[in-house]
This record gives structure tokens, C-alpha cells and sequence, in this order.
């Protein structure tokens, strides 16, 4: 790996409530959610080449090379911004894929932010989060790296400024698939829009958890299994489903009781995403300005 490779995190996030008001014509959900950060993600590193190609040297399994949207967003922002520059990527993949949690739209915006910055584009943050939408309903908030209230199809942002308690997130065996849902008859697609701002305590639900259950039943036992404990919910589309503790102690125990056979996970709630933390950080010693 070169020297001046620049190693930057990409963190998951949850959806602490996700309500579903409606769907629009080109099949897209009109959703209200908020979207917080979670202290954990996967790690990737960038080291620019002068060819122009764009390499991601880590093997994804189930997902092609110019199929993963590492790759997708690279090739994307090196054709809008006509850079002649290319990139060798690397990651060390922590986050479950499928989860709910992100990863793939995580990766997406840490590239975004991670090349523009190597590439010296001086995109500006609006830029950058518009192309990423045109990758996933989820990648703006990523770019943008801020808890968010998300309307629209989730692209809408507002600052929310959500407790940051600590979580465990447990991954059932299976793998659910976003748009399986979304076209699920059963879906509930009318709860109203919510007036009150920020979003009251007790509208925490999650929409899609009654179909996620019905057609995972490895969710609802885990949902059971966390719910002893407290308050468990499902993050997007699932699988991963989550609660929340007081501490890293309280919530530490609770994951050594449950994991077998889950696997899971313990994190700090974050508003600012670690990413946006460490661009900062960056930004101070270099002064030079990320994004
Ligand atoms: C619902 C959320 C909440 O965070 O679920 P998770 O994927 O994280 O579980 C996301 O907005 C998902 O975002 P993302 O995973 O980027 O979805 P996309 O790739 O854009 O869309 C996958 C498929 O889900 C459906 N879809 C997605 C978002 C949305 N607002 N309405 C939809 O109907 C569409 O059928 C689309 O083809
Ligand atoms: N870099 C990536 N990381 C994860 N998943 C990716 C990536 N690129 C493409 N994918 C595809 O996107 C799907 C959804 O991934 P992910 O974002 O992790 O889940 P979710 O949207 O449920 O949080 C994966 O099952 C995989 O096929």
C-alpha cells in the first residue's frame, strides 16, 4: 500500500423509527424516518493511480466488481467531474450486508468523500449528496453525515438531534431484500405524516417490521429475544435489529447473553458520523478543507 494512502471509516447507521405515508407512481415510498450513526463501520483505503482505473482490491462475495457500489460511485463521480485520475481501493468489511444498517450506502459516500478530497474536486456537499442519491435512497445522509429527520424517499433531510445512547445490534441468519419488502402486498403505506418536530417519543415504530417478521421468522425471535431486555426495533428494512442501553457496560452484558446463535455487535449512538469526525480531524491538521 502506498504511503500517502488516505484510510477513512464508513459507518452503519439505524433507522430509529421509519414510517411508510404513501408510494409514488415510479413505485418509490414516501417515508419519514431518522436516521442516526452508529460508532462502527468498516475501514477503507484509498491510494490514487495515474492511469485512471478504478480497482477495489478487496473480493465481495455475491457482488461483481463494477456491481459494488464502491466501484459504481468512483466511476460515477470520475465521469461527472471528468477526472483523468483513478483510485486503488481496499476495505476491511465489518458490516453485515443486507442488515439494514447501510453498509453498501456507507461505502458509497466514503468514497464520495474519500475521492473528491484525493481528486481535488472541491465538490461542494449538495453535489456530492445529489450524485449519491442517484445510488441509493440512503447514500445522501451518509454524504451529509449528520443525524437527520428524512422525508421524501428518504433524501429530504433536517437536522435531528437524537439521544446518543449506546445499542446492541444483533444480525439474524438471513439477509432481507429492500425492494422484496417495498413490493410486499401487506406493507402498511398510509400512516400520516408527523407535524411535530422533533419526532415525539412513542412515534418509534417501524413499518416494515410487521412484514419483515411474517417472512423472517429468525427476526421475531430475535426481536423476543432482545425485547426482554428492552425496547427492540428493526432498523430499515432489517434484518439487524436493535435496542438501547444506558452505557457500553449495560449493553456489553446484554450482548454476551443473547449471541449465540446471533451474531451481534456493541455501539455508541453518534449524530456527526465517525467519517465526518475524522474529515474534520484531517482537515485541522492539514488545513486543508475535506469536503
Ligand atoms: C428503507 C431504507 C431505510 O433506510 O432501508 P434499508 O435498505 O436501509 O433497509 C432505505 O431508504 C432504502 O435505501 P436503499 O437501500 O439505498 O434503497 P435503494 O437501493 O434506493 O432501493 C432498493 C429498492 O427499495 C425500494 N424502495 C427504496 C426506498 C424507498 N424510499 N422506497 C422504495 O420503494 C425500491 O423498490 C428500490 O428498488
Ligand atoms: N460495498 C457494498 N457493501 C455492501 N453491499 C453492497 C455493496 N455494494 C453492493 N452491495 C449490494 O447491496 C446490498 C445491500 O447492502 P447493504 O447496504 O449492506 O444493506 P442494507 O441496504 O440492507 O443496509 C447487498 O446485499 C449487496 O448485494
Amino acid at each position: 500500500m502506498q504511503k500517502d494512502a488516505l484510510v477513512l471509516p464508513s459507518p452503519a447507521k439505524l433507522n430509529l423509527m421509519l414510517h411508510i405515508l404513501g408510494r409514488r407512481e415510479d413505485g418509490y415510498h414516501q417515508l419519514e424516518t431518522v436516521f442516526q450513526f452508529l460508532d462502527y463501520g468498516d475501514e477503507m483505503t484509498f491510494a490514487v493511480r495515474d492511469d485512471g482505473k478504478i480497482c477495489l482490491h478487496t473480493p465481495f462475495e455475491g457482488v461483481p466488481h463494477d456491481q459494488n457500489l464502491i466501484v459504481k460511485a468512483a466511476k460515477k463521480l470520475q465521469e461527472q467531474s471528468g477526472c483523468s485520475l483513478g483510485i486503488d481501493i481496499w476495505i476491511k468489511k465489518v458490516l453485515p450486508m443486507g442488515g439494514g444498517i447501510g453498509g453498501g450506502s456507507s461505502n458509497a459516500a466514503t468514497t464520495l468523500l474519500g475521492l473528491n478530497h484525493l481528486w481535488q474536486l472541491n465538490w461542494d456537499e449538495d453535489r456530492l449528496a445529489a450524485l449519491g442519491l442517484t445510488l441509493g435512497a440512503d447514500v445522501p445522509v451518509f454524504v451529509r453525515g449528520r443525524a437527520a429527520f428524512a422525508e421524501g424517499v428518504g433524501d429530504i433531510l433536517s437536522p435531528e438531534y437524537p439521544e446518543e445512547p449506546w445499542y446492541v445490534v444483533l444480525k439474524p441468519q438471513v439477509s432481507v431484500s429492500t425492494a422484496e419488502i417495498f413490493s410486499h402486498p401487506l406493507l402498511t403505506r398510509n400512516t400520516l405524516p408527523i407535524k411535530v418536530r422533533p419526532v415525539p417519543k412513542g412515534n418509534s415504530r417501524n413499518d416494515c417490521e410487521a412484514v419483515v417478521t411474517e417472512l423472517y421468522p429468525d427476526v421475531r425471535k430475535a426481536l423476543n429475544l432482545l425485547g426482554k431486555y428492552t425496547e427492540a426495533k428493526l432498523t430499515g428494512t432489517g434484518s439487524c435489529i436493535f435496542g438501547a442501553f444506558p452505557n457500553e457496560a449495560s449493553a456489553d452484558k446484554v450482548l454476551h447473553l443473547l449471541t449465540e446463535p446471533l451474531t451481534g455487535f456493541v455501539a455508541k449512538g453518534s449524530n456527526i458520523s465517525m467519517l465526518h469526525r475524522t474529515l474534520q480531524n484531517l482537515s485541522k491538521e492539514t488545513g486543508t478543507r475535506y469536503s
